[in-house]
């Protein structure tokens, strides 16, 4: 056998037939075999072999043919299938490949959402992938609870999210808001550490919220607003860190070979999965201390009969202290980064509106009493009672929904809007999509426009031609909990922020890019904002 030493002659013509090496035999078997699995699922599988042939197929969109739209918060993907999802005759589902050449279906209508979150909620759970994601920041809370255990954990912390309940926290809301207002203040004064009067809401809306959190949810003050070295806040942010392109890579081959790619991944240790390990440690720890603390100051024969989430989850004594320990977690991360981000898109669209902002400082300062009052306090009543603040709040999260999709598998052999469906199929739930269906919001559902919440009857509905058209908290036994929380809490901030602050994006023609990792999405650059003080308030 000729031993190669010129790599720039290795295919010479008249070279005789040489054995591979071993090594170089092996990789090229491995790379043959990739090609062919990738081949089969990309357009055998499709065509001729999925049992879910009957559903039709919906091709994405290439991303550049959905970039002149107005941004909405829906991801890449679920952007590129709206055009889809409008073109594709289907009735309610639609089957779509993704780039890890995963089978799915669409969810595009609502007698399948009915069929999926409501009558039939019990067989379509968070496929193992999802549940492994959301376990690291949220434990084994309320969020990936199944079955009996989650009809019992949901009936026992309902009183604390009730709006008998919610209603004493609106000071708490408003105390922040006040905080938020006068870090801001500072910040864009002569002696922030910015030296500008550009602020990126993204840092001051998480801050804000996990201090909402700590507040009423444990009756904990963690003061993230005042001091922002917090290792709970980097722990955080280590969520959003995008996979490095070798982690890409290699989950792009391994979806090739199992549907369950995205569970091994996390099972690798990565740089990336090691930061979010030691994240999940921590704040586990953090959650147990301030339960324990908690428990300490309830047994005092005097003590008060607290608001927050804990004292409520406590006193219903359904929970052992380390499940306690798992729904602080999971109250933490499902409830800080979802209001952020509507806080970011409110101040977005403020911005981009100025007709709307103007309105509603109008509204906001001559209903209610003013942030720059470090006695005024507001009760649910007041802050309830605006109807512009109302109406923009819900279009905020209608228009730019936190979380603009969510997944479902199916547990059994059943049906789905008349379709039959075997078990373990993967749905996804687009709330970015669905929030904006011509068919359910009439001809104006692309455009931003707060009015469709004022007027006779559409306070509560915008009109919708149906009540799953409004998705953004889901429907059903499976739905957000915390909403009324959050819509208390966003409404208290955005009062706050319009009522004080004239806002500019520092780029106001730039083109909005969205922060696609962690859990929701928001712009990518965290919404720079020029704030300028408005006196008079
Ligand atoms: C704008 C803010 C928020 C949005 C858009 C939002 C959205 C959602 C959505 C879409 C789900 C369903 C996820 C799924 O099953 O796939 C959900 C579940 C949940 N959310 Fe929220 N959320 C928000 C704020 C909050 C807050 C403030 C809290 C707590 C204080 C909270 C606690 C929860 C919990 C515990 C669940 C799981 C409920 C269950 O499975 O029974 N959320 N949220």
């Amino acid at each position: 056998m000729t031993v190669m030493s010129n790599w720039g002659n290795i295919w010479p013509l008249s070279a005789p037939i040489k054995l591979l090496h071993p090594s170089v035999a092996t990789v090229s078997a491995i790379l043959a075999y990739v090609a062919v699995r990738f081949i089969y699922k990309q357009y055998f599988y499709p065509r001729f072999f999925t049992p879910l042939k009957h559903i039709p197929l919906a091709i994405p969109e290439p991303p550049s043919k959905t970039g002149k739209e107005e941004v909405t918060s829906s991801r890449k993907l679920i952007t590129s299938l709206k055009h889809a999802v409008a073109t594709v005759p289907n009735n309610g589902l639609l089957r779509f490949y993704g780039p890890d050449t995963n089978e799915r279906v669409l969810v595009t209508g609502v007698k399948a959402l009915n069929d999926i979150l409501v009558l039939n909620a019990s067989s379509f759970v968070k496929p193992e992938s999802v549940r492994r994601r959301l376990y690291v920041f949220g434990g084994e809370g309320l969020l990936l609870a199944e079955g009996e255990t989650h009809k019992v954990q949901r009936k026992s912390l309902m009183p604390a999210f009730s709006f008998r309940h919610i209603k004493d926290l609106y000071p708490i809301f408003w105390t922040k808001s006040r905080d938020l207002v006068k870090v801001l203040e500072h910040e864009i004064s002569e002696e922030g550490s910015s030296k500008s009067d550009v602020v990126v809401i993204k840092t001051w809306a998480t801050r804000t919220t996990l201090d909402i959190l700590g507040l009423a949810g444990m009756d904990h003050d963690f003061q993230f607003l005042k001091n922002p070295q917090s290792t709970l806040v980097r722990h955080y942010a280590n969520t959003q860190i995008p996979p490095a392109r070798y982690e890409i890579l290699l989950g792009f081959i391994l979806s090739l070979f199992t549907s369950n790619y995205e569970v091994l991944m996390t099972k690798i240790p990565t740089a990336r999965v090691r930061r979010l390990n030691e994240g999940s440690k921590y704040i586990r720890q953090l959650c147990r201390e301030l339960i324990q603390e908690k428990r300490y100051k309830m047994d005092k024969p005097d003590s008060d009969q607290d608001v927050d989430i804990i004292s409520v989850a406590l006193r219903s004594g359904a929970f052992t202290n380390e499940n306690l320990v798992d729904q602080m977690m999971t109250f933490l991360a499902a409830g800080h980064g979802t209001t952020s981000h509507a806080l970011q898109w409110s101040v977005y669209v403020l911005c981009k509106h100025q007709d709307i902002q103007q309105r509603l400082r109008e509204e906001v300062r001559d209903r209610l009493p003013s942030i720059s009052d470090p006695e005024s306090v507001i009760t649910a009543q007041e802050l309830d009672s605006l109807p512009y603040l109302h109406a923009f709040c819900n279009e905020v999260l209608r228009f730019y929904p936190s979380i603009p999709g969510t997944v479902r598998q199916s547990t059994r052999d059943t049906t789905v809007a008349g379709y039959q469906i075997p078990k373990n199929t993967t749905f996804t739930i687009p709330m970015g999509i669905i929030n904006q269906d011509p068919k359910l919001w009439g001809p104006t559902a692309r455009t931003f426009d707060p009015e469709r919440w004022l007027g006779e009857g559409r306070a509560n509905s915008g009109g919708v031609e149906n009540h799953l058209g409004f998705l953004t908290f889901l429907h059903g036994p499976r739905s957000c909990i915390g909403s009324g929380f959050a819509k208390a809490e966003l409404a208290c901030l955005v009062a706050a922020l319009v009522g004080r602050f004239q806002m500019d994006l520092e780029d106001p023609n730039g083109k909005v890019e969205l922060n696609q990792h962690g859990i929701g999405t928001s712009p990518k650059d965290g919404v720079r904002t020029r704030l300028k003080v408005l006196d008079g308030w």
